[in-house]
């Protein structure tokens, strides 16, 4: 849900994931730690308030200004719906009012799954396309577009990526909590 006047094609870093205790389809009451599979990992309540870390936040900006794209990369918070259908616009509208700036649908039970494991986690996201916020537009989202708007720039975000992960290892160990 990129604001007015951000760039489609952004990439965005995440700052803080939005998954609230309301149960409906858009804001799941789930978390992938109760899944039976999860079970085998053993389920443990951990703390979610630093679960994007500060250290390769701060990592994977200054790649990105570096790279040269730090015009179009933005810290903000992002909000999963389950899906697979994309979110209806009186849904768009709640999130924004709950303080998201972006919307998709799987980052935020890998994060949980990573944080459960021990991992430190950054999350890239990439701004494939704008929520419909107003019912008189006729733009309609589609999932065509967000797979072009990602193949059109998959070789960008594959360069903060590589890069990020080489230096990660600069940045205390990559495998603690
Ligand atoms: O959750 P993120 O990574 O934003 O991706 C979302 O984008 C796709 C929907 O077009 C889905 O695969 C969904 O997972
Ligand atoms: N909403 C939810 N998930 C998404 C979207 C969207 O508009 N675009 C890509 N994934």
């Amino acid at each position: 849900m990129p604001q007015e006047g951000c760039a489609q094609t952004s990439k965005w870093e995440i700052s803080w994931s939005l998954r609230t205790t309301l149960t409906s389809q858009v804001l799941p009451d789930s978390t992938p730690c109760v899944d039976p599979m999860m079970r085998g990992l053993g389920f443990v309540s951990r703390c979610m308030s630093d679960a994007y870390s500060k250290d390769l936040r701060k990592l994977a900006l200054d790649i990105s200004t570096e790279l040269g794209y730090s015009d179009f990369v933005r810290e903000g918070v992002y909000c999963m719906v389950s899906g697979p259908n994309f979110e209806t616009i009186a849904e768009a509208r709640m999130l924004q009012i709950l303080g998201s700036d972006s919307v998709g649908m799987s980052t935020v039970p890998e994060v949980t799954v990573a944080k459960h494991c021990g991992l430190r986690v950054v999350g890239l996201s990439l701004i494939t396309n704008k929520v419909s916020l107003d019912y008189n537009h006729e733009e309609k989202v589609n999932h065509e577009e967000v797979l072009h708007i990602s193949k059109m720039r998959a070789e960008m975000l594959l360069k903060v990526l590589n890069t990020l992960i080489v230096r990660s290892h600069q940045v205390d160990g990559i495998n603690c909590n």
